[in-house]
């Protein structure tokens, strides 16, 4: 029978797993981990290591990521390296069959881990045509199955793909954030130790941190420079913010488009400004910031993700090599005048950090908590904790 779509591929003998475009296109792959289908937007990352931390990343939900690096799955997964409590992202596509782990750290397979927190993985996928589609392209809305029968409907995962809106518009903050507060414990990892216990001394300058779908590791970046922190819900509100006497405040990392988040979050920011305690962003967070003072976002083309993009910090021209995961950028044009930008990205010169003239708010467009990553700007946590000293 001749196939209504010539996009599509024939399904090779064997294929557990694949990849539907809205406009037909096929790539067949073996699928590995939860059985199922989804839909969401394509990207891909760069980073060679972290996996797990990733797949975790609140920051992905509603995507689905394409590893250019081959051998993924291969140290296996372990309870520790998880940035929230569930994977986010939706699937991954990777080059390689996943093979079995071999690290000292390993609990269990990739695999079994990837079923266990629900998510779909396909191997055998040239990770390097759909690198380059999305860059040629943009990020395709993509659907992926995985079905161990070999048993697919095609038509309707082209459908799905077809309908799925798009991040653009999408508030996700509110349905990946904690719904209760959380005085947060524990600091970074030590080989050998695990993460240090936190001791939530309530001496410490204390910051009011919200969680628009926070990395854990940017909570234990900020106790181990010296913070105590209390997380809040997304929407919390100003006087909720305020019952727990802040030094400070902190907006985390966050899915979706920081222009549909905003509509709740920048009047809470705007007024978090006014007290003109130290405030720190990241990513979402700084994106979020940038709104709140009369910037603006807009999606990018294909937008940063990767484990050592190259960061000036323009205050003294040194640079950053830093862990980066956005697909909005703040518009450099029409920030204004009592904001600096601090930061720029040495691949494509967009905007990557702003400072208020006016008071102490800084935010970046990176993940300066790396995991994965470089911890080049650690210092970024040391400078709030000071700021916030002052408070205390
Ligand atoms: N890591 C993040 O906080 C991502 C922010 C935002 N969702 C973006 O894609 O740009």
């Amino acid at each position: 029978m001749a196939d209504a779509h010539p996009a599509r591929t024939p399904q090779p003998d064997g294929a557990t797993g694949v990849i539907v475009f809205a406009d037909g296109r096929t790539i067949w792959g073996r699928g590995f981990g939860s059985e199922g289908q989804v839909v969401g937007e394509l990207c891909f990352h760069t980073a060679m290591t972290g996996y797990q931390e990733i797949m975790t990343d609140p920051s992905f939900a509603r995507q689905i990521i394409a590893f250019t690096f081959p051998h993924i799955g291969n140290v296996g997964a372990n309870e520790e390296d998880v940035e929230a409590g569930e994977a986010h992202a939706l699937g991954c596509l990777v080059r390689e069959a996943v093979t079995s782990p071999s690290n000292f750290r390993s609990q269990q397979d990739f695999p079994t881990w990837m079923a266990a927190t629900g998510r779909i993985g396909i191997s055998g996928v040239d990770t390097r045509a759909l690198t380059r589609l999305v860059r040629r392209e943009g990020p395709p809305t993509i659907a992926i199955a995985h079905n161990a029968s070999g048993h697919f409907d095609l038509e309707a995962l082209q459908q799905m793909a077809a309908e799925w809106p798009g991040l653009e518009g999408m508030d996700l903050a509110k349905e990946v954030s904690r719904d209760q507060l959380e005085a947060w414990s524990g600091g970074k990892w030590e080989l050998g130790e695990g993460y240090a216990l936190g001791d939530n001394d309530m001496s410490k300058p204390h910051v009011v941190a919200i969680d628009y779908g926070a990395k854990r590791n940017i909570f234990r970046n900020l106790v181990e420079a010296g913070a105590r922190v209390t997380v809040l819900p997304a929407t919390a509100s100003f006087d909720e913010v305020m019952s727990h006497k802040p030094d400070g405040f902190f907006l985390s990392n966050g899915p979706g488009d920081p222009a549909a988040t905003g509509e709740y979050a920048v009047p809470v920011i705007q007024s978090m400004l006014a007290t003109k305690k130290p405030l720190f962003g990241i990513c979402l967070g700084h994106q979020m910031l940038a709104l709140a003072v009369g910037g603006k976002t807009a999606k990018m083309f294909q937008g940063h993700r990767g484990a050592n993009h190259p960061v000036k910090r323009l205050s003294d021209g040194q640079v950053e090599i830093t862990s980066m995961n956005h697909g909005f950028a703040v518009e450099r044009a029409g920030l204004p005048d009592n904001v600096r930008e601090t930061h720029v990205s040495l691949f494509d010169d967009s905007n990557c950090g702003i400072e208020l003239t006016d008071r102490p708010a800084f935010s970046v467009q990176y993940h300066p908590e790396a995991s994965p990553g470089p911890q080049d700007s650690f210092y970024l946590f040391e400078r709030f904790v000071k700021q916030l000293a002052k408070e205390a």
